[in-house]
């Protein structure tokens, strides 16, 4: 079985003021939040053409696939929403479906190689080089099992800073038939964002790789901010 209990230890103290549940610190804190799966060979990934990766970090609602859709307008970025991914999984009644559909409901990370295994996927069979991974990683996991599967790290990492009133408000009103756009399921993911995604954040941050995005304001207010990270890259503009 594969879990990576080692590369997360450091924070299992560290972020005993986050979540207030005593029960939760006594365990190795991530099990709490994650599930298992047997591990697979380690796969590969190669383009003639290196990639650009951009992580797409963020609270839930706090407007990551809102502003990746302007990005790929404005830029002809590849969308991949890992949490899009899994949910395709889930409507495809894969083997793997019934599992996701259970973690996501729970607000809990599916494991980091069945998500990993989808991005590769779409990466491999994309004719396009910039890619915008939204969503992921979650967790200090994802990303350590990202760079050992995949064998490349983010070019850049956008993180779409938002309280978290602003981003209940949000998904409360988004209206997609979602599973886990309720309140009870929107607690549980905000307690686990806090606990494993944001030492994702720091490490970026450390990495002097994280694009900080104040996620309070309209859509257009939000992307003047996003727009010029991108510009930065004399990408090729698909439309200004
Ligand atoms: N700046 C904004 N102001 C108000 N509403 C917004 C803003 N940006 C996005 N929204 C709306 O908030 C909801 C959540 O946005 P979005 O789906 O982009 O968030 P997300 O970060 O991808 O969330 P999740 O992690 O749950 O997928 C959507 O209904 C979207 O239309
Ligand atoms: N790296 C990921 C991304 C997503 N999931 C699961 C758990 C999330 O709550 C759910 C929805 O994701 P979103 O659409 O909000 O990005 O999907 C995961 O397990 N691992
Ligand atoms: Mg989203």
């Amino acid at each position: 079985m594969w879990r990576r209990v080692a590369s997360v230890s450091h924070f299992t103290c560290a972020h005993k003021s986050i979540v207030n549940n005593k029960d939760v610190c006594k365990l190795k804190f991530w099990e709490a939040f994650t599930t298992e799966i047997p591990r697979k060979d380690k796969g590969t990934f190669q383009r003639d053409k290196t990639p650009f990766i951009t992580f797409v970090l963020g609270g839930p609602g706090s407007g990551k696939g809102t502003q990746c859709m302007k990005i790929v307008e404005n830029f002809g970025f590849t969308h991949l929403s890992a949490g899009d991914l899994l949910r395709r999984e889930i409507a495809a009644n894969s083997a793997d479906g019934t599992m996701i559909l259970n973690t996501i409901k729970e607000g809990k990370i599916v494991p980091s190689e069945l998500t990993i295994r989808l991005i590769q996927k779409e990466m491999e069979s994309s004719d396009n080089y910039k890619f915008l991974i939204d969503g992921f990683p979650r967790s200090e996991e994802n990303r350590i099992a990202f760079e050992q599967i995949i064998g490349a790290e983010p070019d850049i990492v956008l993180f779409f800073d938002c309280p978290e009133d602003e981003m209940v408000k949000r998904v409360l009103n988004r209206n997609q038939g979602r599973v886990d756009d309720n309140i009870d399921t929107i607690k549980k993911r905000l307690k686990v964002f806090a606990a494993l995604n944001l030492p994702v954040v720091k490490y970026y941050l450390e990495k002097g790789k994280l694009y900080k995005i104040n996620a309070v304001g309209t859509v257009d207010e939000i992307y003047k901010q996003v727009y010029p990270v991108f510009a930065s890259f004399n990408f090729e503009q698909v439309r200004a």
